[in-house]
């Protein structure tokens, strides 16, 4: 199944120059929706994941799903504000601008091993701010995993050392 064709480009948005890639496509398709996150949990099989972490909002999409996948839990990083306990931030840049993402400080305990999920890798600033995030609270990352990259933005780069990076789709 190429789930390419499930993928909506719309040019210049949310600004001029960007060429937005639209999963909702993707998302409201039962086979299409099912075969990514199979594809985007499988190399993970075995790997003894016992946490799955996804950012606000769209890697709440994939990562929950991949959790339950994968027999795992899952941990939400979210925009500021948002988390009720003591947490944790990072502030970074994307694409299209900056933000910031928080954790709680105690969602993740020393040494579990841990699944960063999100539903693309552009400028890599998102998934850098998450690794950060759960690497103070001693995570260990035993991967990282989207449906989408853009390889032309080299988020991969930025990323390093984590470099156990799977992308279902590059463009
Ligand atoms: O690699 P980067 O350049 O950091 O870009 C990738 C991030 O951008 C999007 O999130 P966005 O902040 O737009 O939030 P959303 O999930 O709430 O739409 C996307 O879901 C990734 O998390
Ligand atoms: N080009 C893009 N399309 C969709 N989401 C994004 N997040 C960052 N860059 C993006």
């Amino acid at each position: 199944m190429d789930l390419t064709t499930l993928i909506r480009d719309i040019p210049d948005y949310p600004k001029p120059g960007i060429n937005f890639k639209d999963i909702t496509p993707l998302l409201k398709d039962p086979a299409g929706l099912a075969m990514a996150v199979e594809r985007m949990a499988n190399p993970f099989r075995g790997k003894g994941i016992e946490v799955v972490c996804g950012a606000e909002s769209r890697g709440f999409i994939f990562g929950t799903a991949i959790a339950q996948a994968l027999s795992a839990g899952f941990v939400p990083i979210r925009k500021p504000g948002k988390l009720p306990h003591t947490t944790a931030s990072q502030s970074y840049d994307l694409e299209y601008g900056t933000d910031t993402l928080e954790i709680h400080t105690d969602a993740i305990s020393q040494g579990q091993k841990v699944l960063m999920v999100d539903d693309l890798l552009a400028t890599g600033g998102t998934l850098k701010a998450c690794l950060d995030l759960v690497h103070d609270l001693g995570a260990d990352v035993v991967g990282v995993t989207v449906a989408i990259e853009l390889a032309f933005l080299n988020g991969r780069e930025k990323i390093k050392p984590y470099d156990n990076v799977h992308a279902v789709i590059q463009y």
